[in-house]
Protein backbone atom coordinates (compact mmCIF):
# COMPACT_ATOMS: atom_id res chain seq x y z
CA UNK A 1 0.00 0.00 0.00
CA UNK A 2 1.51 2.98 -1.31
CA UNK A 3 1.90 6.53 1.75
CA UNK A 4 -0.91 8.05 -0.18
CA UNK A 5 -3.14 5.13 0.17
CA UNK A 6 -2.24 4.98 4.34
CA UNK A 7 -2.73 8.46 4.71
CA UNK A 8 -6.57 7.98 3.85
CA UNK A 9 -6.96 5.26 5.92
CA UNK A 10 -6.49 7.94 9.09
CA UNK A 11 -9.09 6.56 11.47
CA UNK A 12 -7.54 3.01 11.40
CA UNK A 13 -4.28 1.92 9.87
CA UNK A 14 -3.40 -1.72 10.82
CA UNK A 15 -0.62 -3.68 8.84
CA UNK A 16 0.12 -6.79 9.42
CA UNK A 17 -0.19 -6.71 13.14
CA UNK A 18 1.33 -9.97 15.00
CA UNK A 19 1.03 -10.89 18.61
CA UNK A 20 2.10 -13.41 20.69
CA UNK A 21 0.51 -14.41 23.98
CA UNK A 22 2.72 -17.27 25.70
CA UNK A 23 4.38 -18.48 22.77
CA UNK A 24 1.51 -18.76 20.84
CA UNK A 25 0.65 -16.72 17.51
CA UNK A 26 -2.98 -15.14 18.17
CA UNK A 27 -2.95 -13.01 15.91
CA UNK A 28 -0.74 -13.87 12.62
CA UNK A 29 -1.28 -11.36 10.09
CA UNK A 30 -3.97 -8.59 10.75
CA UNK A 31 -4.58 -6.19 8.58
CA UNK A 32 -7.39 -3.66 9.10
CA UNK A 33 -8.25 0.00 6.81
CA UNK A 34 -10.52 2.62 7.95
CA UNK A 35 -11.63 5.95 6.39
CA UNK A 36 -13.45 8.53 7.68
CA UNK A 37 -16.85 8.03 7.03
CA UNK A 38 -16.94 4.30 6.75
CA UNK A 39 -18.92 1.55 8.95
CA UNK A 40 -16.84 -1.34 8.99
CA UNK A 41 -18.14 -4.75 9.94
CA UNK A 42 -15.46 -6.50 11.66
CA UNK A 43 -16.10 -10.69 10.87
CA UNK A 44 -14.91 -13.23 11.59
CA UNK A 45 -15.81 -17.07 13.89
CA UNK A 46 -15.62 -17.31 17.61
CA UNK A 47 -11.80 -17.05 18.72
CA UNK A 48 -10.67 -15.46 15.05
CA UNK A 49 -8.87 -12.76 17.19
CA UNK A 50 -11.53 -9.46 16.99
CA UNK A 51 -11.40 -8.51 20.51
CA UNK A 52 -7.65 -8.95 20.51
CA UNK A 53 -7.34 -6.75 17.85
CA UNK A 54 -9.52 -4.08 19.22
CA UNK A 55 -7.85 -4.05 22.90
CA UNK A 56 -4.60 -3.69 20.81
CA UNK A 57 -5.46 -0.70 18.54
CA UNK A 58 -6.77 0.86 21.72
CA UNK A 59 -3.54 0.17 23.31
CA UNK A 60 -4.83 -1.98 25.95
CA UNK A 61 -2.24 -4.51 24.67
CA UNK A 62 0.67 -4.79 23.58
CA UNK A 63 1.40 -6.32 20.05
CA UNK A 64 4.54 -8.08 18.70
CA UNK A 65 4.82 -6.68 15.20
CA UNK A 66 3.20 -4.79 12.88
CA UNK A 67 2.17 -1.26 12.36
CA UNK A 68 -0.90 0.39 14.24
CA UNK A 69 -1.72 4.17 14.05
CA UNK A 70 -5.20 5.06 15.72
CA UNK A 71 -6.55 9.02 14.34
CA UNK A 72 -2.77 9.17 13.65
CA UNK A 73 -1.72 8.69 16.77
CA UNK A 74 0.13 5.25 18.00
CA UNK A 75 -2.08 3.39 20.93
CA UNK A 76 1.26 2.39 22.59
CA UNK A 77 2.08 6.14 23.13
CA UNK A 78 -0.66 8.06 22.75
CA UNK A 79 -3.26 5.62 24.71
CA UNK A 80 -4.68 8.79 26.44
CA UNK A 81 -5.51 10.69 23.66
CA UNK A 82 -7.12 7.61 21.74
CA UNK A 83 -9.36 6.75 24.41
CA UNK A 84 -10.19 10.50 24.69
CA UNK A 85 -11.05 10.65 21.06
CA UNK A 86 -12.83 7.03 20.53
CA UNK A 87 -16.14 5.92 22.28
CA UNK A 88 -16.30 2.29 23.08
CA UNK A 89 -18.69 -0.57 23.53
CA UNK A 90 -16.83 -3.53 24.74
CA UNK A 91 -18.50 -7.30 24.34
CA UNK A 92 -19.17 -6.84 28.34
CA UNK A 93 -20.16 -3.18 29.63
CA UNK A 94 -19.66 -3.27 33.32
CA UNK A 95 -21.39 -0.70 35.43
CA UNK A 96 -21.60 0.44 39.20
CA UNK A 97 -25.62 -1.09 39.70
CA UNK A 98 -26.08 1.54 42.11
CA UNK A 99 -26.08 4.41 40.49
CA UNK A 100 -28.37 6.19 38.16
CA UNK A 101 -27.75 6.93 34.15
CA UNK A 102 -27.23 10.45 33.92
CA UNK A 103 -25.28 10.44 36.95
CA UNK A 104 -23.08 7.46 35.57
CA UNK A 105 -22.68 9.49 32.49
CA UNK A 106 -21.52 12.05 33.80
CA UNK A 107 -19.13 10.93 35.92
CA UNK A 108 -17.94 8.74 33.20
CA UNK A 109 -17.85 11.84 30.78
CA UNK A 110 -15.60 13.79 33.47
CA UNK A 111 -13.14 10.78 33.43
CA UNK A 112 -12.22 11.62 29.65
CA UNK A 113 -12.30 15.53 30.48
CA UNK A 114 -15.55 15.96 29.16
CA UNK A 115 -17.99 17.47 31.39
CA UNK A 116 -21.61 16.51 29.57
CA UNK A 117 -23.97 19.12 30.57
CA UNK A 118 -26.68 18.09 32.61
CA UNK A 119 -28.90 18.77 29.28
CA UNK A 120 -26.69 16.86 27.08
CA UNK A 121 -27.09 13.61 29.40
CA UNK A 122 -30.93 14.17 29.29
CA UNK A 123 -30.80 14.05 25.53
CA UNK A 124 -28.58 11.71 24.92
CA UNK A 125 -30.49 8.93 27.32
CA UNK A 126 -33.67 9.80 25.07
CA UNK A 127 -31.68 9.02 22.13
CA UNK A 128 -31.24 6.02 23.35
CA UNK A 129 -34.68 4.99 24.56
CA UNK A 130 -33.71 5.67 28.32
CA UNK A 131 -35.34 8.73 29.05
CA UNK A 132 -38.00 7.29 30.96
CA UNK A 133 -35.98 4.96 33.04
CA UNK A 134 -33.65 7.64 34.20
CA UNK A 135 -34.39 7.66 37.84
CA UNK A 136 -33.92 3.98 38.23
CA UNK A 137 -30.75 2.63 39.72
CA UNK A 138 -28.40 0.94 36.86
CA UNK A 139 -28.98 -2.66 38.91
CA UNK A 140 -32.43 -2.98 37.45
CA UNK A 141 -31.72 -2.53 34.01
CA UNK A 142 -32.65 -5.37 31.69
CA UNK A 143 -29.98 -6.60 29.79
CA UNK A 144 -31.16 -4.23 26.61
CA UNK A 145 -31.49 -1.41 28.57
CA UNK A 146 -27.95 -1.82 29.78
CA UNK A 147 -26.86 -2.51 26.21
CA UNK A 148 -28.58 1.39 25.81
CA UNK A 149 -26.82 2.77 28.01
CA UNK A 150 -23.23 1.46 27.04
CA UNK A 151 -24.15 2.54 23.47
CA UNK A 152 -25.28 6.45 25.71
CA UNK A 153 -21.23 5.99 27.24
CA UNK A 154 -20.11 5.74 23.77
CA UNK A 155 -21.45 8.63 22.21
CA UNK A 156 -21.09 11.33 25.31
CA UNK A 157 -18.25 12.13 24.60
CA UNK A 158 -18.51 12.57 21.18
CA UNK A 159 -15.85 10.73 19.75
CA UNK A 160 -14.63 10.82 15.91
CA UNK A 161 -14.48 6.78 16.01
CA UNK A 162 -16.76 4.20 17.78
CA UNK A 163 -15.57 0.74 17.88
CA UNK A 164 -18.55 -1.56 18.81
CA UNK A 165 -18.33 -5.12 19.95
CA UNK A 166 -21.63 -6.99 19.19
CA UNK A 167 -23.97 -3.55 20.45
CA UNK A 168 -27.16 -5.23 19.52
CA UNK A 169 -26.59 -8.64 21.35
CA UNK A 170 -29.86 -9.18 23.05
CA UNK A 171 -31.74 -6.44 21.80
CA UNK A 172 -35.46 -7.20 20.80
CA UNK A 173 -36.14 -5.42 17.19
CA UNK A 174 -37.36 -2.31 18.22
CA UNK A 175 -33.80 -2.28 20.20
CA UNK A 176 -32.50 -3.40 17.48
CA UNK A 177 -33.58 -0.89 14.95
CA UNK A 178 -33.37 2.64 17.47
CA UNK A 179 -29.22 1.35 17.52
CA UNK A 180 -28.90 1.17 13.75
CA UNK A 181 -30.55 4.89 13.63
CA UNK A 182 -28.39 5.79 16.24
CA UNK A 183 -24.82 4.39 14.33
CA UNK A 184 -26.52 5.35 11.02
CA UNK A 185 -27.05 9.72 12.76
CA UNK A 186 -23.44 9.06 14.19
CA UNK A 187 -21.57 8.01 10.78
CA UNK A 188 -24.15 10.29 8.51
CA UNK A 189 -22.07 13.46 8.48
CA UNK A 190 -19.35 11.51 6.54
CA UNK A 191 -16.24 12.52 8.45
CA UNK A 192 -16.62 9.97 11.71
CA UNK A 193 -16.06 6.32 11.82
CA UNK A 194 -17.30 3.37 13.03
CA UNK A 195 -16.11 0.05 13.48
CA UNK A 196 -18.32 -2.85 14.29
CA UNK A 197 -17.41 -6.36 15.48
CA UNK A 198 -20.49 -8.73 14.94
CA UNK A 199 -21.59 -12.09 14.21
CA UNK A 200 -25.23 -10.85 13.25
CA UNK A 201 -24.47 -10.09 8.78
CA UNK A 202 -27.85 -8.57 8.62
CA UNK A 203 -26.49 -6.13 11.30
CA UNK A 204 -23.02 -5.85 8.78
CA UNK A 205 -25.46 -5.85 5.69
CA UNK A 206 -27.48 -3.18 6.95
CA UNK A 207 -25.33 -0.71 8.16
CA UNK A 208 -21.59 -1.30 6.80
CA UNK A 209 -19.72 -0.35 3.61
CA UNK A 210 -16.82 -2.04 4.30
CA UNK A 211 -15.90 -5.05 6.29
CA UNK A 212 -12.51 -7.23 6.72
CA UNK A 213 -13.04 -10.76 7.46
CA UNK A 214 -10.54 -12.56 10.43
CA UNK A 215 -10.18 -16.24 10.94
CA UNK A 216 -7.13 -17.99 12.95
CA UNK A 217 -5.49 -14.77 13.58
CA UNK A 218 -5.50 -13.61 10.03
CA UNK A 219 -7.59 -11.11 7.68
CA UNK A 220 -8.52 -13.11 5.01
CA UNK A 221 -10.27 -10.57 3.24
CA UNK A 222 -11.22 -6.73 3.40
CA UNK A 223 -12.52 -4.30 1.24
CA UNK A 224 -15.98 -2.30 0.00
CA UNK A 225 -18.94 -4.72 0.49
CA UNK A 226 -20.83 -3.50 -2.56
CA UNK A 227 -17.16 -3.92 -4.71
CA UNK A 228 -17.00 -7.41 -3.06
CA UNK A 229 -20.54 -8.68 -3.35
CA UNK A 230 -19.95 -7.70 -6.76
CA UNK A 231 -17.67 -9.24 -7.76
CA UNK A 232 -19.09 -12.51 -6.40
CA UNK A 233 -22.05 -11.70 -8.66
CA UNK A 234 -25.73 -10.39 -8.84
CA UNK A 235 -25.02 -8.09 -5.82
CA UNK A 236 -27.36 -7.93 -2.93
CA UNK A 237 -30.69 -8.20 -3.08
CA UNK A 238 -33.42 -6.64 -0.51
CA UNK A 239 -36.71 -6.84 0.40
CA UNK A 240 -38.68 -3.10 1.36
CA UNK A 241 -42.31 -3.05 2.34
CA UNK A 242 -43.65 0.48 1.78
CA UNK A 243 -46.56 2.46 2.57
CA UNK A 244 -47.25 2.69 -1.05
CA UNK A 245 -45.97 2.55 -4.94
CA UNK A 246 -42.72 3.78 -5.51
CA UNK A 247 -41.82 5.97 -8.16
CA UNK A 248 -39.80 3.81 -10.21
CA UNK A 249 -38.49 6.08 -12.85
CA UNK A 250 -35.83 7.51 -10.75
CA UNK A 251 -34.03 5.43 -8.89
CA UNK A 252 -30.04 5.83 -7.65
CA UNK A 253 -27.54 4.67 -9.65
CA UNK A 254 -26.58 0.32 -9.94
CA UNK A 255 -30.52 0.34 -8.38
CA UNK A 256 -33.30 -2.26 -10.04
CA UNK A 257 -36.57 -3.10 -8.74
CA UNK A 258 -36.70 -7.34 -9.26
CA UNK A 259 -40.14 -7.85 -8.61
CA UNK A 260 -43.10 -6.93 -5.82
CA UNK A 261 -45.48 -9.30 -3.81
CA UNK A 262 -48.05 -7.03 -1.92
CA UNK A 263 -46.84 -4.15 -0.29
CA UNK A 264 -43.35 -5.84 -0.58
CA UNK A 265 -40.94 -4.46 -3.19
CA UNK A 266 -37.68 -6.54 -4.08
CA UNK A 267 -34.56 -4.34 -5.06
CA UNK A 268 -31.53 -5.39 -6.48
CA UNK A 269 -28.63 -3.39 -5.58
CA UNK A 270 -25.21 -4.04 -7.79
CA UNK A 271 -23.13 -1.91 -5.81
CA UNK A 272 -23.74 -0.17 -2.10
CA UNK A 273 -22.72 3.44 -2.29
CA UNK A 274 -19.25 3.86 -0.81
CA UNK A 275 -21.42 5.30 2.35
CA UNK A 276 -22.76 1.97 2.86
CA UNK A 277 -26.52 0.78 2.34
CA UNK A 278 -27.75 3.32 5.30
CA UNK A 279 -27.03 6.10 2.43
CA UNK A 280 -29.26 4.26 -0.61
CA UNK A 281 -31.89 4.40 2.04
CA UNK A 282 -31.55 7.54 2.51
CA UNK A 283 -31.08 8.29 -1.52
CA UNK A 284 -34.95 6.69 -1.68
CA UNK A 285 -36.55 8.05 1.34
CA UNK A 286 -35.55 11.57 -0.41
CA UNK A 287 -37.21 10.17 -3.62
CA UNK A 288 -39.89 9.51 -1.64
CA UNK A 289 -40.07 6.10 -0.97
CA UNK A 290 -42.30 5.28 2.32
CA UNK A 291 -40.12 2.45 3.90
CA UNK A 292 -41.08 0.61 6.33
CA UNK A 293 -38.98 -2.05 6.72
CA UNK A 294 -35.95 -3.59 4.86
CA UNK A 295 -35.21 -7.17 4.81
CA UNK A 296 -32.04 -8.31 3.31
CA UNK A 297 -32.97 -11.37 1.39
CA UNK A 298 -29.33 -12.13 0.02
CA UNK A 299 -27.00 -14.68 1.79
CA UNK A 300 -24.53 -13.05 -0.34
CA UNK A 301 -22.76 -11.89 2.74
CA UNK A 302 -22.92 -15.07 4.08
CA UNK A 303 -21.52 -16.91 1.11
CA UNK A 304 -18.57 -14.41 1.19
CA UNK A 305 -18.00 -14.99 4.77
CA UNK A 306 -18.76 -19.39 4.82
CA UNK A 307 -16.05 -18.67 1.88
CA UNK A 308 -13.65 -17.50 3.91
CA UNK A 309 -13.83 -18.72 7.09
CA UNK A 310 -14.04 -22.14 8.50
CA UNK A 311 -10.38 -23.38 8.84
CA UNK A 312 -6.60 -22.06 8.23
CA UNK A 313 -5.65 -22.21 4.69
CA UNK A 314 -2.50 -20.51 4.36
CA UNK A 315 -2.49 -20.24 0.52
CA UNK A 316 -5.81 -19.39 0.66
CA UNK A 317 -7.19 -16.11 -1.70
CA UNK A 318 -6.78 -13.12 0.21
CA UNK A 319 -7.67 -10.32 -0.88
CA UNK A 320 -7.07 -6.72 0.15
CA UNK A 321 -8.80 -4.02 -1.79
N1 LIG B 1 -4.75 -13.74 27.50
C1 LIG B 1 -4.87 -14.75 26.67
N2 LIG B 1 -4.13 -15.88 26.84
C2 LIG B 1 -4.21 -16.92 25.98
N3 LIG B 1 -5.03 -16.93 24.90
C3 LIG B 1 -5.78 -15.85 24.67
C4 LIG B 1 -5.74 -14.71 25.53
N4 LIG B 1 -6.60 -13.78 25.04
C5 LIG B 1 -7.14 -14.33 23.92
N5 LIG B 1 -6.67 -15.56 23.71
C6 LIG B 1 -7.00 -16.45 22.59
O1 LIG B 1 -6.89 -15.69 21.40
C7 LIG B 1 -7.84 -16.13 20.46
C8 LIG B 1 -8.60 -14.92 19.94
O2 LIG B 1 -9.47 -14.44 20.96
P1 LIG B 1 -10.44 -13.22 20.75
O3 LIG B 1 -11.16 -13.00 22.05
O4 LIG B 1 -9.67 -12.08 20.19
O5 LIG B 1 -11.44 -13.78 19.66
P2 LIG B 1 -12.78 -13.14 19.07
O6 LIG B 1 -12.64 -13.18 17.59
O7 LIG B 1 -13.05 -11.82 19.71
O8 LIG B 1 -13.86 -14.21 19.54
P3 LIG B 1 -15.42 -14.06 19.94
O9 LIG B 1 -16.17 -13.87 18.67
O10 LIG B 1 -15.72 -15.39 20.56
O11 LIG B 1 -15.55 -12.93 20.92
C9 LIG B 1 -8.71 -17.16 21.15
O12 LIG B 1 -8.24 -18.44 20.78
C10 LIG B 1 -8.46 -16.90 22.61
O13 LIG B 1 -8.61 -18.08 23.36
Amino acid sequence: MSNFQREAYAMINIENLRLPIEGKEILKGIDLHLRPGDTYGLLGPNGAGKSTTIFALLGLRAFGSGRISVLGGNPADDAVFIRRSVGVMPEKAGFYDWMIAPDYLKWYGGLYDFAPTKQDVAKMLEKVGLGAEAHRPIGTYSRGMKQRLAVARALISRPKLLILDEPTNGLDPKGRREIHDLLVEFASDGKAGVLLCTHLLDDVDRLCNRIGIIDNGRTRLEGSLGDLLAEQGGGQRYRLRLESAPDTTNLPAGVAIAGREGGWWYVQVQAAPSGGPSTLWHELWRRDWKILEIRSEASSLEELYMSHTGQDRPHAQEAVL
